[in-house]
Parts: C-alpha cells; sequence; structure tokens
C-alpha cells in the first residue's frame, strides 16, 4: 500500500486537502499530527503539499500500529488486556483477556467498561440458589467480554446470546483463552422472545436445577430502543429481585429505559453516566 504521509492536520492543512485528492489521492486520514494519503502509484505532487514523503506500508504495518495503541482497560476488579499485555496487569486485579477481532467489545468502549464495573460491583460467587454462584444472562454478548467478565468473577454459568452469528465462535475462543471451562459459560445465537427455538435453556445439563430461562442476573449492552422493547422479556428472565444491568445507552435517551423499567415495575433503579454514555441497573419485580 502506497501511502503519503504530510505533517500537519487535516484541519490545520484544510486548503491542502483538495490537491491532494486532485492529484489522485483515493483515500485521506489523520493520525498523530500526520495526515496519510492513499495512492494507487506515486504522482508529482503541487508545491504546497511536497513536503511529506512517499511509504511503503504493508499490512504487518498496520497491525502493530493498532496494536501499539491498545492500552489495557480497569473495569472494577477485572483488568480486559489483548493478548499481549497479560504482563501489564496489576497484582491483585483479575486479567480478562479479549483478541481484538470481529466481534464488539475489547473494553476499550465506555458501555463495555461500565458494564464489567457494575458486574464487578455485584457478588456474583455469592449470589444464586444456595449461594453457590450467580447463573448470568448476558444478552448482545459480541466478543462474549460480559459473560466471560462473570465468570471470572465467580457466576456459576454465564450464557451469552447475540443474533449476529459472527460472534458466537469469536466469544466461545475468548472463554478459551481465558480458561473459562465451557460448563461454566456458553454462547449460542439467538436474542430474547423473537425466537424461542433459539433461546437457549439454563445451563448445563448435567445440573437439572439449571434448566430454567430465569436467572440469577441479566446484563445487556445493546440501546435505549432495544431495552424499552425487551423489558418484559429482562423481567421474565429474572428471579424475583434479580440484579439487571443495562448500558448502551445513550444519556438523551435514559427517559425512554427509566419509562420502560417502570412499566415492568423494576424496582431499586440507579444510573451511572460516563460522557454521553449511561449505564442503569435495577432490580427485577419481586413478584
Ligand atoms: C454494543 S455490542 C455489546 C458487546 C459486548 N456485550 C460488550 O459489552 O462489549 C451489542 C451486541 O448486541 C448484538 N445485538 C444487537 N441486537 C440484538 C438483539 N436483539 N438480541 C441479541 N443481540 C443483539 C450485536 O450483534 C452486538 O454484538
Amino acid at each position: 500500500m502506497l501511502v503519503y504521509h504530510l505533517p500537519g492536520t487535516l484541519d490545520t492543512r484544510e486548503a491542502d486537502l483538495d490537491l491532494l485528492w486532485g492529484a489522485g489521492a483515493t483515500g485521506l486520514e489523520e493520525r498523530a499530527g500526520v495526515i496519510r494519503a492513499y495512492f494507487d502509484a506515486r504522482t508529482d505532487l503541487p508545491a504546497p503539499v511536497s513536503d511529506g514523503e512517499w511509504r511503503e506500508e504493508t499490512d504487518q504495518d498496520w497491525q502493530a500500529e493498532f496494536k501499539r495503541t491498545l492500552r489495557p482497560v480497569r473495569a472494577g476488579r477485572v483488568t480486559i488486556i489483548p493478548p499481549w499485555l497479560r504482563e501489564e496487569v496489576e497484582a491483585g486485579q483479575l486479567p480478562l483477556v479479549i483478541e481484538p477481532g470481529m466481534a464488539f467489545g475489547t473494553g476499550h468502549h465506555a458501555t463495555t467498561r461500565l458494564a464489567v464495573e457494575a458486574l464487578s460491583d455485584l457478588n456474583l460467587a455469592t449470589l444464586g440458589l444456595d449461594g453457590t454462584g450467580a447463573r448470568v444472562l448476558d444478552v448482545g454478548t459480541g466478543s462474549g467480554v460480559l459473560a466471560i467478565a462473570a465468570a471470572l468473577l465467580g457466576a456459576r454459568f454465564a450464557f451469552g446470546v447475540d443474533i449476529d452469528p459472527i460472534t458466537i465462535p469469536i466469544a466461545r475462543e475468548n472463554a478459551a483463552e481465558n480458561g473459562v471451562p465451557a460448563e461454566r459459560v456458553r454462547f449460542e445465537e439467538g436474542t430474547l422472545g423473537a425466537d424461542p427455538l433459539n433461546f437457549p435453556e439454563g445451563g448445563p445439563e448435567e445440573e437439572p436445577e439449571e434448566e430454567t430461562d430465569a436467572y440469577d442476573v441479566l446484563v445487556a449492552n445493546l440501546y435505549a430502543e432495544l431495552h424499552d422493547l425487551l423489558a418484559g422479556e429482562y423481567a421474565a428472565h429474572l428471579i424475583p429481585g434479580g440484579p439487571l444491568v443495562l448500558t448502551g445507552i445513550l444519556t438523551v435517551k435514559l427517559p425512554l429505559v427509566r419509562a420502560a423499567l417502570a412499566r415492568e415495575r423494576f424496582g431499586d433503579v440507579r444510573e451511572t453516566l460516563d460522557g454521553e454514555w449511561a449505564l442503569v441497573t435495577a432490580r427485577a419485580p419481586l413478584d
């Protein structure tokens, strides 16, 4: 790939951008104070933009640069890292390894971090039947990050569902990478309500008490309109009083989520804000 590196930013050199397009650039972007102009072939550039340099780059350069930009993400008792940053997890933190890839959920989005923090605040190891650990349902699992976080935090069983089939093998690989055994985490294509055949039963077959579709905790990083649509399903899939953790909510859309939770008689509704994003926790109705 042929890239022309021009010092400056898209803002400060706005007047020069037309010259690059005019010279045949196929794309422009800015990284760390350098404008990158993509070309199919070298060409003579006019004087105002001749202070840059041509570079041949390979895909490996891109991957290396992307890898260098990733940092560990601390979320409560968990630190989310790509595999090559294992050494950077502080003592006492639970490492959660996520291979950055095609599925949403590397931990770098505020909503993922907020949800892991909220899971970290719940006592997942002692919730649930006989205090033996919570059964957690993760709706819209993506990379599996929230279900895997729940398992690492002591949940007895975590179940991730996603309507996008591409996420499921990725989530399974991430669970294996974190050493979470298959009987403690499961991922299936599916959603709540729409297709009962696709909605899996509660857990490992060898434990009869798991064969229920009511969970101790439900977490969903989706978006406000979907939380509104699914609020009744959330209540139906939680034990009475079970914690609900919702994120993916733009703060401007909070009234929609508040109204949906009130309609379905959720209690103890609390909100945490991070910039334009919100996380809402609540308790399922008691009857
Ligand atoms: C914002 S990502 C969240 C990923 C991950 N749970 C996290 O917290 O980083 C939302 C995920 O929800 C999935 N999704 C969207 N609509 C859904 C639905 N109706 N039911 C289940 N999953 C859905 C998407 O495919 C996507 O993987």
